[in-house]
Parts: structure tokens; sequence; C-alpha cells
């Protein structure tokens, strides 16, 4: 670490900020360089901020990274800190005092009202350590009063029973703030993070959900002590499973009688004006006070069958689709609706069904419902699925063309799982691993995302900056969106014990609990008993670290998948994801033979070994152990540098070289690239092509580059002879992809009938950017400007083989997503 330091700072990046600033730019999810259908490279963050990837490997030590390397940015400060406060006695502070309690509020409030969206407020969610939320149901636990609470102490066994005494504030430090007493009418400072209303409501959602006056019991809480103010102590309540609102007639209310006077501060007090605020809420899509507004009319029992249904349509917006289900079945049964109401309860019911994936139970209602054009409508929806489902068939054309045209498109599709199961492979990593030989191109998965975020969607008031800080994890970052996609998880769990039993197989980060064997057994979760309560405990510290660990970015977004996330890296990956819209498919790229390893490149893997080592430790914290990896590793530390000196060089001569239209120019240029390369070539060690089975993925782009200055010095010359060297050029390139060629002739007589073709279709080159397919296709116009019809017509089938491995697709998705290539080459005739 301290070399580290050192070094960093003769760079600049002298200061913890700064480097965590550099670090904090880096994706921290799974953000391949991806070719999006529509020819947009999806979301991919590359280094924003001060500091160039270069800048930071060319002063990084030799050394491999590990973990302890990454705890930068105050985080080592930040845990030394928390260690020696667990470590220290739990201890009894002085009361607050409430009128200085209801003056901080207030100021705090205040204070966010003045922020702008420009000025965004740094929220700081700080996942404490060591981690606590409570698993112990009310009834086993006893009651505690403020006068109990000792800071640096957890309440194992305890409830706190308390009232909100104001209006609550979002709050810079931490989420919500909230001022509380309880019965003895002594008040505390109660903090509230991670809950789901912090996703898109605003003060107006928090004073519904959070009334003055509402009875809440807080089990096993903590109390802590303010870093800053040491004398503010404070409940703070990481997992918002621990917060139970009490209703008036609970039993835990039994005998409970408050010192203190407080008018309630209820937004009404009668079922009527409980609907009329509901819908007012809905109108504004405030879908969660407005579900609270639902819940209220329907306890008040005014028009409930109406409340719930209208309830069930909230519910399908927060994807609260168990218990939107359950509103619309429990109307239904009332038998007290009229066929207009019985109609809406239907579709509804549909609705739910088919957001939770449950198309079988459409199709089998299809002889209960009357006659109607929507619910035929639904039926034949739900049997497309169910055949997606049994099947793997897509229309892949129409999903291709549906996907460029807007952002952030979620197709209608099912979920599709091919022939692969999850395991654990020899060196006890679990991964994903195919159950029968599979041909490259085959379809392994396509998946919609459990939950997902756009990031172009704006929120309403509480749009928060922040500064996120997992503890446990050893791990920071401001990656706002990323914590969107948390918040997003969190509503989304509320009601849905499945998906919270999903997450929880799903790897968490090597310091939270080992992940549950996947996958979770289904349980079909009960409905919520109340909108603000959610059906499960939820484990905040393992919540954070599956976000964490398995986001990925999509195009206008992040998204998180459960089984694509059980696959492991690889930096010669035998798979490639794609995505289309925000759902993901997942191919092989490879004929893979019964019980091979499934694996992915996370990153774009074409960058050098050190980079590579340094966004996986980074964002991962594994060193990957590939045969790229490990040839480049052999290769050598001084090799690697000035291969990376040499393709620099290369980066440079590339606009010179787009830029060129004389022959002279373009062949002094070529000889320069062809030096170069060759000065890259002898950086790899014999022993490389081996190891990396002749991956070499560095110099594609210095080869693709050295084609096409050649290419132009041809084609302005008619030098026959250049323009084959730029095809050999361009076969190399594929080659130090993986492209296995077993016919490179460039001339000569082709055999009669039908020929194999020049490649080997075992394998595909490596990645899919936009150069792959056009290289073959631009060796095919070569060769056809060469006047050699049937090679051009022999590479131009490669290149459709090529494409169809990608993306499942015939000449037809080629077409598609070739078209600005097929435009320009003038190859129409060859298909
Ligand atoms: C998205 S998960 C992949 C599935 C994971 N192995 C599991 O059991 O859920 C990502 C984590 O898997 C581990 N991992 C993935 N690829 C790896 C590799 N090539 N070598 C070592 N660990 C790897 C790392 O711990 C990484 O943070």
């Amino acid at each position: 670490m301290d070399a580290l330091d050192q070094t960093l700072r003769s760079l600049g990046l002298d200061s913890p900020m700064k480097l965590k600033s550099f670090l904090d730019s880096l994706p921290s999810q799974q953000t391949p360089t991806l070719k999006n259908t529509n020819g947009t490279t999806a979301h991919t963050k590359g280094c924003a901020g001060p500091f160039s990837i270069d800048q930071v490997l060319s002063v990084l030590p030799k050394k491999k990274l590990t973990r302890d390397d990454f705890m930068v940015g105050g985080l080592k400060e930040l845990k030394e800190q928390a260690d020696i406060e667990a470590s220290l006695l739990p201890k009894r502070v002085p009361l607050v005092n409430r009128r200085d309690l209801l003056d901080t509020i207030e100021a705090t409030r205040e204070a966010m009202s003045r922020t702008t969206p420009d000025h965004r407020r740094v929220v700081r969610v700080l996942v404490q350590w060591p981690q606590k939320y409570s698993t112990t149901s009310l009834e086993d636990l006893s009651r505690i009063h403020v006068s109990d609470l000792m800071v640096r102490k957890t309440h194992k066994g305890n409830y706190l029973l308390c009232r909100t005494i104001c209006t609550p504030s979002f709050d810079g430090g931490i989420g919500l703030l909230l001022g509380i007493e309880d019965p003895n009418g002594n008040p505390a400072y109660l903090k509230i993070s991670n809950h789901p209303l912090l996703f898109d409501a605003d003060d107006k959602d928090s004073r519904t959900i959070f009334p003055v006056g509402i009875v809440l019991a807080l089990r096993e809480p903590t109390y802590y002590t303010n870093e800053n103010v040491k004398d503010l102590p404070f409940i703070k309540v990481e997992s918002p499973s621990d917060i139970i609102a009490a209703d008036s007639d609970a039993s835990t209310l039994d005998g409970v009688s408050w010192k203190s006077k407080l008018t309630v501060q209820s937004r009404a007090r009668t079922g009527e004006a409980w609907k009329a605020e509901g819908l007012k809420d809905f109108k504004a899509s405030r879908w969660f006070s407005s579900a609270v507004c639902f819940t209220n009319s329907i306890k008040f029992g005014f028009d409930i069958e109406v409340s719930r249904l209208n309830r069930a349509e909230v519910y399908l917006r927060l994807g609260w689709n168990n218990s939107a289900l359950h509103d619309a079945q429990v109307a239904l049964e009332s038998g007290r609706l009229s066929d207009e109401l019985k109609r809406k309860a239907n579709v509804r019911k549909i609705k739910a069904l088919y957001a939770m994936g449950r198309y079988q139970e459409i199709s089998q209602m299809a002889s209960t419902l009357e006659n109607d054009k929507i619910f035929a409508e639904w039926v034949t929806r739900a049997n497309q699925r169910i055949e997606e489902q049994n099947t793997g068939n897509y229309d892949w054309l129409k999903l291709h063309m549906e996907s460029k045209k807007g952002l952030y498109y979620s197709p209608d599709i099912a979920d599709f799982t091919g022939p692969v199961e999850v395991k654990t492979n020899a060196k006890g990593l679990r991964g994903t691993f195919v159950t029968r030989d599979v041909r490259a191109g085959e379809l392994l998965m396509f998946h919609k995302p459990a939950f997902s975020i756009s990031t172009s969607e704006t929120t309403k008031a509480n749009d928060l900056g922040f500064d996120w800080i997992n503890l446990p994890a050893l791990r920071r970052t401001n990656d706002r969106d990323l914590h969107r996609l948390f918040l997003k998880a969190m509503q989304r769990v509320w009601d849905d014990r499945h998906l919270y039993d999903t997450l929880r197989t799903l790897y968490g980060g090597e310091t939270a609990e080992e992940p549950k064997a996947y996958p979770a057994p289904f349980v079909v979760s009960p409905p919520l008993e109340h909108s603000t309560r959610p059906i499960v405990d939820i484990d905040i510290e393992y919540l954070h670290g599956v976000t964490m660990f398995n986001a990925f970015g999509v195009q206008d977004g992040h998204a998180l998948y459960v089984a694509p996330s059980l696959m492991n890296h690889s930096c010669m990956p035998n798979a490639r994801r794609e995505f289309i819209g925000t759902a993901i498919v997942i191919r092989t790229i490879q004929d893979l033979k019964k019980g091979e390893e499934v694996t992915v490149s996370y990153i774009d893997a074409q960058v050098s070994y050190d980079e590579r080592r340094f966004r996986l430790m980074n964002s991962w914290r594994f060193n990957c152990s590939c045969g790229v990896c490990e040839a480049d590793d052999e290769d050598g530390y001084e090799a690697r540098e000035s291969r990376r000196a040499l393709s620099k060089k290369m980066d440079d001569l590339e606009e010179r070289i787009d830029m060129t239209y004389d022959p002279v120019t373009a062949q002094r240029l070529a000889a320069e690239a062809k030096k170069t390369i060759d000065n890259m070539k002898r950086t790899y060690h014999e022993e490389h092509a081996k190891k990396a089975e002749g991956c070499k993925y560095e110099l594609a782009k210095p080869l693709r580059l050295l084609a096409d200055a050649l290419g132009v010095a041809g084609r302005l010359t008619s030098d026959k002879t250049l323009i084959k060297q730029s095809i050999e050029a361009k076969m190399q390139s594929l080659e130090v992809l993986g492209l296995k060629i077993t016919d490179k002739t460039l001339t000569g007589a082709l055999p009669k009938g039908k020929i194999p073709s020049p490649v080997d279709t075992s394998r595909v080159p490596q990645f899919y950017d936009e150069m792959e397919v056009e290289t073959v296709l631009e060796i095919s116009r070569f060769f056809k400007e060469l006047g050699d019809k049937k090679r051009a017509k022999r590479w131009f089938k490669v290149a459709a083989w090529m494409e169809s491995v990608y993306s499942g697709g015939g000449i037809e998705i080629l077409k598609v997503r070739q078209a600005p290539s097929l435009g320009l080459l003038g190859l129409s005739d060859l298909y």
C-alpha cells in the first residue's frame, strides 16, 4: 500500500479523494463494450474524470494488486474508526433536548429544500460495521424505552415503541431523519436509510408514510453517536424491515398510554377521504403513498372492493405483483363486483400473473373469461410466452428492429434458460456449466432483468447525490445510479419473498454471508399486510453486496439479472452477452463439450493485461487466471510496458491513416505500422500463442489499421499486391482474436462443388464490436475487387455465419446489424 501511495502521489493523485474520484469513475458493474443492434455502443463507462487509466497504470506497482490496494478514498480510515467503535463498551448518554431536536430537524428540512438539481445533496449511505438487521418477530421481543438506550449497542431481544413527533425530513447525512418519542415522552432522533421511498418519493410521500403521531415499533434498535457531533446520539435503522408501523388496534399498543400531548396529523380521517387522497396521489404518480391511502380506506371499510382494485393497480406500478394479484383475487371472490369491475379485476389479475411470468395460469383462466377482445389478447400473449419458454424460439429480427426504436426498450418476452446448470468448478468457485454438447451460437439464456433502472428516468424531488460506503464489503462508490438500482431492489423485494430468497443465492462479496444454494425453492409470497411493511426481513448488507457485484450496465440504465449473474469471468470467454433493450442474451461463441464451464467477459478484454487486472480487482476483487492472463503475465512487466507504448503509437497513427487519401502517404504509414506491429510481436514470448490459443488481443487493432493503410494504397493505385497484403493483415487481425483460418489462399482455383468454409466453424473471434464482422465483409469486398467472386462469396458466408453465431439470426439480421458496412461495401449481389 505504501508503494502504491508513493507512486500515485508522484502522479498528482496525492490525496485519497483524488484517487477515489478516479476509482469511482471506473465501471463498478459489468459493462463490456457492446454493440447494440442499432449500432450504438451500450452503456460503457470509461474513465471520465481527470485521470486516464494509462496514467494510473504507468505508476502502479509491478506486483499483483490485492484487495488492500483498493482501500483508498478514506475507506481504510473509516474501517479503522468503525473497528475502534465496535471495540468500545456501550454507554449511556444524556437524553436529547426536545426543542433542540425539533429545531435541528426543521433546519435540515430547510437546508434540503434549498438544494437544487444542480446542487445535488450528497447523501452518505454508510453501512456500519458490523451490520445489523432484525429477524426476531415483535411478539418475541420485549419493550424498552428511550432511557434504556445505550450508544454503540444493538438492543438485542428488545424493541422500542415510539411515535413520530414531527414531519420527517430527507437528510443530507443518511436518507430520512425523524423525531420520535417513547410513551414516557422522551425524545430521540431516528435515522432511516435504505428505504424504498428514497427511490422516487418526495416530502409529500414521506409525510403520508410517516405522518406525525404514527406509532412505530423499532425491532432491536441500534443507538449511535454522530461521527461529527459526539453528543448527538441517534437511533439508526439500516434495514427498513426493522420498522413496524403499528395499527392503532395492534396488540403492541395494549395498555400503552402516552404521557405527552400530541396532535396526530393524519391526511384523512374517514375512509371516503382516504380513498379521495389515494386517487389524488395516483394521478400524481405517487404510487407508494397512494397505496398507503387505499390501504387506509380499506381499513375504514369504505368502498372496499373499489379501494382494493385501485390498490391493485398501484401495486402493479410498484412491481408488487403478489399483492396486486391478491387484491384483485379477493375483490373477485367477494361476489360484489359489477360486470365492469369484474372485468377490471380480471385484467389486473392477468397483468400481475403476467409480470410474475405465471403465463400458464393465464392460459388456464381462458375458459373462465367471457368473450372479450382484451382477454383474448392477453391469453394469446401468454401462450406465446409459454412457447418461448419451452423452445427458446424468438423472433430475433423483430426484437432487433424494435430495440432500435428507442432507449430503455423492454422487450415483451418470456425468459428462456437453455442447457446449463449451476455447479462448483475444480477451483471451488461456483459457476455455470453446459449440460450437453453445444454448438457455437447456441442460445444459453434470454432473460429480462429482475429489476432495472433507467439512467435518464427522472426522479422526483428526492434526487440524491451520494457517497455510498459499504464497510463490510470494503466498497465505496459515488455511482448514484447503482444506488438507485439498489433502492429498486429494496422496492421489489418488499412484496416478493421468492425474489428476496433468489437474491440471497447470488454472490454478495467476500465479507457477506455465503450465498444460499441456487436456485431458491419457489414460494408464493403472502400479500403485504400493510404497504409500509415489507413481507421479508431484509439483510441490507447482503442486498448492497449483491447489487455491487452483480449489476450490469445496460443501454441507458442498470439492471440486475439472476441466472446470468452466476457466470464467471474469463478474458478468453466461450460465451458472449448482448443486450436487446433491457433483456440479456447469452450465446456460446465456441462449441462446448458437455460439462464445460461457461464463461463471459465482464470487461472489454481487448485492453492490456495490467488494465484488465486493475479493473477486475477494483470492481470484483479477483485476479483472472485464464490462458491469456497467464501468458501475458509470463511475458513480464517490461515486455508488456513496451507493448503498451507501441500500441499507443499505433493509436496515434489511427487518425492519420483514416485521413489519408493519397497512395504515397498511405504506403509510408503502412510501413510505419508494419514496423510497430513487428516490434509488438516481439513482446510476446514463444509459448504465448500456445497458452493463449493464438489470442494476442492487443495486436488486433494495429493489424486492422495496417490493413486499412494497405487497402487505401492498393485501391488508389490499383495495385493488387497491396490489396492482397491488406487481406492478409485483416486475416491476421481475426486470428489474434481467436479465429482459426483454415484456408488463407489469396489466389488459385478453388475446388469445384461444395467447398468447406475457409475458417474453423467451432469458434468465432472472441469479441464482437463493430469490427470483426465488418473485417470479414471487407475481405469479401477486396476479393470481389480482385475479380475473385468465388472467394468473395465464400468470405461473405463467413461473415453471415459469424453474425448468426453472435446474434442468432440469418442474413436478414446481418442486413439490419451490418447495414452501414453492407451499404458502403457494395456487396448486395452476394446475398
Ligand atoms: C457475478 S459473480 C459470478 C458468480 C460467482 N462465482 C457466484 O458464485 O455467484 C462475480 C464474482 O465471482 C467471482 N469470480 C468471477 N470470475 C472469476 C474468476 N475468473 N476467477 C476468480 N473469481 C471469479 C468473483 O468473486 C466475482 O466478484
